[in-house]
């Protein structure tokens, strides 16, 4: 299989960082973006420096450490904006308008076609300055099919690098958008990147839709923080790049590593059943799963552990079977027959379904009683 033609722009230090109440500092920034660089994320976005004085500095300071990744901010379609983002020594700036009558409307109080104008000329500006230039339509899905093309066209003509679509409200289904990026390719044959917010859960998969019907740069966030519900997720979308895409070319055994750095920088932990990152992505209780498990893992894993730099967690309670108590209490040095087998998984069961948690003490305690002759 051909794998697909993608690269990866890594938004967590600039949308990650919009997530209420998140502010990363100076040297968690840098962090993230070193181990962002070690997986072999090709673009990070490293933020917006006309936000204050201290993101600007850490904008320069990522695009000035030296990583193998290009180092991208974000820009309005204002000189100020862009000179900022020179300023910093980026390698590509992004610059955004709203593009959707609703958006123009309300923010800018123009015509489309003059704030097409004023954006292109902004980006013939950064242009002309020898940066790259991805010019990015903000509120793309809710904008006319038709004034994007020519928004794209246009951008190219002028300067523009890579030319973005943004689900800016997550109000895209995968279904719509494989038509929106195989109608927007078909008549401008360009360079999409593609940005998907998560309102209706469905970021990551639209991110990836996008990418099977050709999109190119795709978004995403570290534990899909972001504005409001978040962004496509960075450890999924690379799983489904890895396992359906047929890119092998990104350390995800450093998944689970940069989600722990990012939950602790901006103090959003990832739900427990969190796909690739959350505590019970690799964790089984029921009986008839641990049973099957134990014969080849592939029976209940589609993602092995391993490859995202997970383990394997076997959790004893109400759903335990008897080979599951079995390999748990053998790992545990005790050798149960069948009858302390029986016991012990009874006292299991009643003691998950009285709400107490069977931890390695409760068991081992259990495990001693059955030995010492405690068994009814
Ligand atoms: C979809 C996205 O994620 S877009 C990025 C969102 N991120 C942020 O907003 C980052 C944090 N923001 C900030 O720190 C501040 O809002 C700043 C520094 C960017 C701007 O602050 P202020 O100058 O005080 O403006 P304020 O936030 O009140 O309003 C936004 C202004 O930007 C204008 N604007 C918004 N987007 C664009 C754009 N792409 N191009 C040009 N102008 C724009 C608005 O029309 C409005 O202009 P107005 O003041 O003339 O009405
Ligand atoms: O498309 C982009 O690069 C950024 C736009 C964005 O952040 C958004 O619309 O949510």
């Amino acid at each position: 299989m051909k794998p697909w033609n993608i690269e990866i722009c890594d938004v967590t230090l600039r949308d990650g960082e919009q997530t209420p109440g998140v502010s990363f500092t100076r040297d968690e920034k840098m962090t993230i973006a070193a181990l962002l660089d070690e997986i072999g994320v090709e673009v990070i976005e490293a933020g917006f420096p006309v936000v204050s004085a201290a993101e600007k500095e850490c904008v320069a300071a990522i695009a000035r450490a030296g990583l193998s990744a290009r180092v991208c901010c974000l820009a309005r379609a204002l000189k100020p904006d862009i000179e900022a983002a020179l300023d910093c020594d980026v390698d590509m700036v992004s610059i955004f308008f709203a593009t959707s009558d609703l958006h123009i409307r309300h923010k800018y109080r123009k015509s489309r076609e003059e704030v097409l104008e004023d954006a292109l000329d902004m980006v013939e500006f950064a242009a002309d300055h020898g940066v790259q230039v991805r010019f990015a339509a903000e509120d793309a899905s809710r904008t006319d099919p038709a004034f994007l093309i020519e928004m794209y066209t246009r951008g190219v003509e002028r300067g523009a690098n890579l030319v973005s679509f943004a689900d800016t409200v997550g109000c895209l289904t995968p279904l719509e958008i494989h038509a929106v990026v195989t109608r927007l390719l078909g008549a401008a044959p360009l360079p999409l990147c593609i940005h998907c917010h998560n309102d209706l859960g469905l970021a990551t998969a639209n991110t990836v839709t996008a990418a099977a019907a050709g999109a190119f740069q795709l978004h995403t966030t570290v534990n899909g923080i972001g504005e409001r519900a978040g962004n496509a997720a960075l450890e999924q979308v690379l799983a489904v790049l890895r396992l359906k895409g047929g890119v092998d070319r990104y350390d995800l055994t450093r998944l689970q590593e940069i989600s722990r750095l990012v939950a602790r920088a901006s103090g959003v932990a990832p739900e427990r059943t969190r796909p690739i990152v959350g505590e019970n992505a690799f964790a089984h209780e029921s009986g008839i799963h641990i049973a099957a498990i134990l014969c080849d893992p592939t029976t209940y894993e589609y993602v092995p552990p391993e490859l995202v730099g997970g383990e394997r967690r076997f959790v004893l309670g109400k759903h335990t079977g008897r080979r599951a108590l079995e390999h748990v209490a053998k790992a545990y040095g005790f050798d149960l027959s069948e009858e302390e087998a029986r016991w012990v998984l009874e006292q299991v069961k009643q003691k998950s379904e009285g709400k107490c948690s069977v931890t390695r003490e409760v068991l081992c305690s259990l495990l001693r009683a059955a030995k010492e002759g405690i068994v009814q």
